[in-house]
């Protein structure tokens, strides 16, 4: 490790790898230093991703691809089914991936670019000179480094601590953050062909089940509900393992991971002086859904750019890098997270009653895409109740 570098990347997920890929193309000094000692390890995820999304910055490949996903499935509480996909939706819909590889794949592309990493190598502080963030101290292996850096990218994930140091309030209420429990379910009989999402207040309140293929009779089966909801004898992992008692009782079970997922509003701000926050740090994981992956990857990859105009530009103040901010906030992402939290906000507190009635009014649907937007659309169409009960969300559409 070099004490000096243009950008020091903390955190080597997607958000952090694509960072440091991006900067280390547009020829800067990169380090990414990465706590764990094994990228992409354990895995908190469960590993679906949007086909169409995934190709904007990286080639399919069958070596970090667990199953080609054809259709989604929304089931409701008393279990009627919704389906969408197939032909509907042009034979693209999403893979579930294999992260501990693909994770490792997009370090490797950084590495490949450029960028220095090291793992088992922890941010603990920023370094403070002048009142403005220049590096961070770095741990490992028992030795401690001082890192110096023109632009610090925290990409540091749902725990991010780098962005807080900062100066940036990056608290997430406890009824914003889904607490998560997954198991990799072996031996079962399931259609591997769907990722399938259930909805129901009593056997996931606030939050979902999914079942997301890994292979023909392996799936990531888990749980998120609403932090608040959580307490001694109703955690996540008991809703879990009552679901799976009913649905897959021969189920073996291979691993559990638990893990949080923010369903917040993005940061206010994900710029400061000589600091860009990217992916979960930012918050920037899907309120409706739970997925960052995608976010984090645009995110990183737009954060390692505009660095690298700042830093030839001699200009690596908050106001030169909220460009950083405007982009990603006026655009696509920034868009669909706030329509999407206006849709969570409303649907989150429907009682199984009123979510019963939407999922039997969607099953009679006939729509030609996956857009939530066309989706809530339809939903408003064949439940006029909803205009009266929720004005706002036809407004956020
Ligand atoms: C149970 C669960 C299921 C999920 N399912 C999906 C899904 O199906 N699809 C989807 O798109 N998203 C899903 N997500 C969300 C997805 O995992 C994240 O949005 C995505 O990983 C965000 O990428 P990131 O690079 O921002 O952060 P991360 O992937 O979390 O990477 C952050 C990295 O920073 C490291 N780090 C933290 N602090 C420091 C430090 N001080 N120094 C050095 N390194 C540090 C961490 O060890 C970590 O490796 C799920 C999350 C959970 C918990």
């Amino acid at each position: 490790m070099k004490e000096t570098y243009d950008v020091l990347v903390v955190g080597g997920g997607p958000g952090g790898a694509l960072a440091a890929k991006a900067a280390a193309e547009a020829g800067l000094s990169v380090l990414l230093v990465e706590k764990r000692p094994a990228i992409g390890a354990p895995v908190r995820c469960a590993e679906g991703i949007g086909k169409e999304a995934l190709a904007e910055f990286i080639a399919a490949d069958p070596k970090w691809i667990s199953a080609d996903i054809e259709r989604a499935v929304l089931v409701g509480p008393d279990g009627t089914r919704f389906t969408i996909g197939g032909e509907a939706a042009g034979g693209k819909v999403g893979y579930v991936l294999d992260r501990k590889i693909f994770d490792r794949e997009l370090i490797w592309r950084a590495a490949e670019a450029g960028a220095e990493i090291q793992v088992h190598a922890r941010a603990s502080a920023p370094i403070i000179i002048e009142g403005k963030l220049s590096g961070a101290i770095i741990h490992q292996h028992g030795k401690t480094y001082e890192v110096r850096a023109k632009v610090v990218i925290a990409a540091d994930g749902v725990e991010s601590k780098f962005a807080k140091w900062s100066g940036i309030d990056t608290t997430v209420p406890l009824w914003e953050l889904e607490t998560c429990a997954q198991y990799i379910v072996n031996d079962i009989d399931f259609d591997c062909k769907a990722n399938v999402f259930h909805v129901s207040n009593e056997a996931c309140p606030w939050g979902y089940i999914w079942i997301f293929p890994k292979g023909p009779r392996c799936a990531n089966i888990g749980i998120g509900i609403a932090g608040t909801k959580s307490g001694e004898g109703h955690r996540a992992k008991d809703y879990l393992d009552k679901y799976l008692a009913k649905e897959f009782p021969n189920g073996k079970v291979t691993e559990l991971i638990v893990g949080g997922v923010s369903v917040c509003k993005p940061l206010e701000c994900t710029v400061a002086d000589n600091l860009i926050v990217v992916g979960d740090a930012a918050r920037l994981s899907d309120p409706i859904t739970g997925g960052g992956i995608y976010n984090a990857m645009y995110t990183g990859n737009l954060a390692g750019n505009i660095a690298a105009t700042a830093i030839k530009n001699g200009d690596t103040s908050k106001k030169a890098l909220m460009i950083y901010d405007k982009t990603w906030r006026n655009g696509p992402v920034g868009t669909t997270l706030a329509r999407n939290y206006a849709v969570k906000e409303s649907f989150i507190k429907m009682d199984d009653k009123k979510l019963n009635s939407i999922v039997h009014s969607m099953s009679d649907l006939k729509i030609d895409d996956l857009s939530v937007k066309k989706l809530v659309l339809a939903i408003f169409k064949a439940n006029p109740w909803l205009a009266l009960e929720l004005p706002h969300l036809l407004k956020a559409l």
